[in-house]
């Protein structure tokens, strides 16, 4: 039996640790504050209660429904709910926890063993013969009630629920003598046969391994309660506070009471040598198994021998991992008794190690079983792919997609779900970057050796069509230009509102005094010869020619040059041309993937050697552009590796459901390794299912359908209960595109770490950034949003400083220059200032 009494808070923030020994307490239930609720659950040792007020109308009955389902699935021990409601959510919650409210007259009708909640004013006789002999637990509450008349009833075991107010000061029982009200409950439910009156009380550690046998007393009981220390009464010397003389103290961590409330048990923590007087933990011992072999690993953690394996373990993550994952496949192996005990004891070894090197300790495990044991739905549970023999563990494997059915993101409940499976979901794509890089270095060599040949060759392979030359030259064809005049002004007003934006981020130059005389500038160059990559495999990305042609304009770099790509029969779009001829470029390359990037690295017969390399591409197109950025000889730097597309939505129950699926999808069309991540705040299932509705309708009417499937495949919602929950997960993930459709999205740019480029509001759909508003669609992706912004105005320039240093500015740092070169020895450096100052006469 647990203490026998209830306290009822008014909210978590007034939850008072002075009480925490009853192990219990009730809150009120209030939807808007479910987060908060969950969340102290999960931090506490307490079994927490929730009452719900009566006054639930027919239209929050299905979001009660929702909620209760959150808390009983995230730890909440029991629902106190009107009878009437009670009987209707147990139909709909299997498994629900619910304590009925109700009046006595009512009872009779009620299961035999429901635990029950009727008002203090009920007759004690009619509240005793509810309990059935103890098969039931009876709580009687009642905002009004007086602890003097709440101790008859607790004594017929009875548990009140009392506003916790009333129980945490000292009241007043007659002139001279206070009580704590806690102490009063608790002594009114014991009884006692022991002719000396005192109560046998078992001390144990939180895990209810026993350290000894004590008494209590009337008077040690409340001692032990006011000082929340283990404080007992000795036979022989009175009231006896535990460890005063040998230091080995206690904290009073919960008091519980045997079945027939004739025995207490403490719970404690013990500090020092131990509880027993031999100066060992226990009065029965010392302690075996789990327990045993954790408090040996929290010693070695801070103790460990030099050579000791479990010092090696903790020193080592990768061995420590590695050993893990043997031990659980032994284990799975094994087949006799034998062989699986010793199996799971080695299992448990290295898992235990784990967890003291991070600072788990087993209490904490348990506590996580006990909270996943009060779950009520659970999920099927199968393996995940990798996992299952049929299916073989290397990653490589590509994930089988149907090609019909229904069409949805893969779907996780942040709140219930492992940290490994939320780093599962927002993984990227496996990019084989080892293997594409071993592909794509002779493709790379064969070019920079052979020149155009080498890229007249690799086009005929790679795109299928044979060219008699590499390269387009300016100017332009106006035939290979021709375009709708719809598609012109599009283009135009696109390259309008890129420049401006573009435009707008030119830097004056940078002039500051440092010291009198100590002139530092700091101005802007454009790099000469640029190389800007337009993608063309999957889809032709014309847009992309702009996103690159007129920051390079407007930066003022000398050459442009362009590559794509080409199509079967030899041609390049007209749009592409268009803007290449628009931002003035020297010349097209008529290649794509790694042969186009190192043909303008190195330069071939054609093609012109560029300073700088942009743009997004392929594995192929990103793996040549990093390998020529590391070789020196090509003195070629790059902009940033930016990958297949991707992106983040942040939604909430305001969000139109259509514009969050078209926004998913016109990232999921780009190409089956793209990714789209759905943060769903605080959604019902309801709404969760118009959004995955929406996704499947609109993604069947699209051409590029079969992309999208594979892409969702591996694409996650992921439900949140917070927007700064989902702000956090975002700015781990670093997604390319960040789309923030939610209430008040501006007031959330702020929060925003890592993201290549925010979309905020319902009105702001990606598309307008991928092509007209002004801001730049070539991003970092692959999480690089963490270290490189998009393409900018500054990416297309480099920086230069400058010093004007007169004598005046030489009086003032001369010295101090002399005098570090000296600590590094350099003396020219040092005479460098040092002829210059004596000829000024300085020294
Ligand atoms: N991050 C950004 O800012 C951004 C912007 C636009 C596009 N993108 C991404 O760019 C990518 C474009 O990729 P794409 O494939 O459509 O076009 P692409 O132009 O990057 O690649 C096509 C080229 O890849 C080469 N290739 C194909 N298969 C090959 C093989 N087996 N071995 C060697 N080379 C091979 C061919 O030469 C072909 O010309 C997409 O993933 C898209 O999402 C990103
Ligand atoms: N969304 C891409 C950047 O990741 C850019 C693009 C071009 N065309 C359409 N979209
Ligand atoms: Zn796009």
């Amino acid at each position: 039996m647990t203490f026998p009494l209830l306290p009822a808070y008014a909210s978590v923030a007034e939850f008072d640790n002075s009480l925490s020994l009853v192990g219990k307490a009730v809150f009120p239930y209030a939807a808007d504050q479910l987060h908060n609720l969950i969340k102290f659950t999960q931090s506490t040792e307490l079994q927490v209660n929730v009452q719900v007020e009566s006054s639930v109308t027919e239209d929050q009955f299905e979001e009660l429904i929702d909620n209760l389902l959150k808390l009983y699935n995230n730890g909440i021990n029991e629902v106190i709910l009107d009878l009437d409601l009670a009987e209707r959510v147990v139909q709909r919650i299997p498994g629900a926890r619910v304590i009925y409210r109700t009046l006595v007259d009512k009872v009779a009708s009620l299961p035999a063993n429901a635990s029950i909640a009727v008002p203090f004013s009920s007759p004690l006789g009619d509240l005793k013969s509810f309990t059935n002999g103890g098969s039931r637990t009876v709580y009687a509450f009642s905002e009004t009630a007086k602890l003097v008349d709440v101790t008859s009833t607790v004594a017929s075991g009875i548990i009140p629920i009392i506003d916790a107010r009333q129980l945490t000061t000292e009241y007043e029982l007659s002139e001279d003598v206070k009580k704590f009200p806690v102490s009063e409950i608790l002594l009114a439910s014991l009884t006692t046969d022991r002719p000396d009156g005192l109560f046998t009380t078992l001390v144990a550690d939180s895990s209810n391994y026993s350290l000894g046998l004590v008494y209590s007393s009337k008077k040690s009981i409340p001692e032990a309660i006011r000082t929340q220390t283990g404080v007992y009464q000795s036979r022989r010397h009175g009231l006896w506070y535990k460890g005063a003389t040998s230091g080995a103290t206690q904290k009073l961590l919960g008091i519980e009471l045997d079945c027939d409330g004739d025995c207490l048990k403490f719970v404690v923590e013990q500090t020092g040598v131990g509880f027993c007087h031999l100066e060992r933990t226990s009065c029965f011992g010392q302690s075996k198994g789990l327990r045993a072999m954790e408090a040996t690993l929290w010693d070695r953690k801070s103790n460990a021998p030099e050579g000791s394996y479990t010092k090696r373990l903790f020193d080592d993550e990768v061995l420590l991992n590695a050993k893990i994952r043997e031990e659980a496949d032994e284990l799975a192996e094994a087949k006799s008794k034998e062989d699986i005990a010793w199996e799971c004891a080695d299992l448990f070894y290295f898992a235990l190690v784990r967890c003291a090197k991070y600072g788990v300790t087993l209490d904490e495990v348990e506590r996580n079983l006990d909270m996943k044991s009060l779950k009520v739905t659970r999920r099927k549970g199968d393996a995940k792919p990798g996992y299952t023999k049929e299916q073989p563990k290397e990653e490589s494997k590509p994930k089988e997609v149907p090609s019909e059915g229904r069409i949805e993101l893969c779907k996780i409940d942040v709140s219930k779900a492992s940290s490994q499976e939320i780093e599962d979901a927002l993984r990227r794509p496996i990019q084989k970057t080892e293997q594409i890089m071993e592909l794509v270095k002779p493709i790379v060599d064969n070019v920079r050796q052979n020149g155009d040949k080498a890229l007249l060759e690799l086009t005929a392979k790679f795109d299928g069509v044979a060219l008699k030359t590499p390269v387009l030259e300016a100017p332009f064809p106006e035939e290979l230009m021709q375009l709708p005049d719809n598609v012109k002004r599009a283009i135009d007003l696109s390259i309008d509102n890129v420049r401006k934006f573009h435009e707008a981020q030119l830097t004056e130059t940078l002039q500051v005094e440092t010291c009198p005389g100590v002139v530092c500038s700091r101005f802007a160059r454009p790099i000469e010869k640029v190389g800007l990559y337009i993608p063309g495999g999957t889809a032709i990305l014309p847009s992309t020619s702009l996103m690159l042609g007129v920051p390079a304009k407007v930066a003022g770099c000398k050459e442009i040059v362009f590559a794509s790509p080409p199509k079967k029969d030899g041609t390049l779009t007209p749009e592409v041309i268009y803007v290449a001829h628009k931002v003035g470029a020297k010349c097209i390359v008529l290649a794509g993937g790694a042969q186009a990037v190192a043909a303008m690295a190195y330069g071939t017969e054609t093609v012109p050697k560029c300073d700088k390399i942009f743009g997004p591409g392929n594995q192929f197109v990103t793996a040549a552009k990093m390998m020529v950025q590391n070789d020196t000889s090509a003195l070629c730097s790059i902009d940033m590796p930016a990958g297949p597309s991707e992106v983040l939505v942040i939604a909430d129950k305001y969000a139109d459901p259509d514009f969050v699926a078209s926004d998913l999808l016109s990232q999921a069309e780009h190409g089956i390794d793209s990714q789209v991540i759905l943060l769903a705040v605080d959604m019902t299932d309801k709404e969760l299912a118009r959004i995955e509705d929406a996704v499947h309708n609109q993604a069947v009417q699209l051409p590029r359908v079969e992309i999208v499937r594979k892409c969702i495949a591996h694409s996650t919602t992921l439900s949140v209960a917070t927007y700064e929950q989902a702000l956090e997960m975002s700015n781990q993930y670093a997604p390319e595109h960040l789309i923030l459709q939610i209430e008040n999205a501006s007031s959330y740019v702020d929060q925003v770490q890592h993201a290549g480029s925010v979309f905020v509001g319902a009105y702001s759909p990606e598309s307008c950034g991928d092509y007209s508003s002004g801001t730049n669609h070539t991003l970092p992706t692959y999480g690089y949003a963490r270290q490189y912004s998009g393409v900018n105005t500054a990416t297309f320039q480099k920086f230069i400083t400058s010093q004007d240093v007169t004598p005046e500015g030489l009086k003032h740092i001369g010295q101090a220059v002399m005098d570090l070169a000296a600590v590094e020895g350099l003396d020219a450096h040092r005479n460098a200032v040092k002829v210059r100052m004596e000829k000024l006469g300085l020294i």
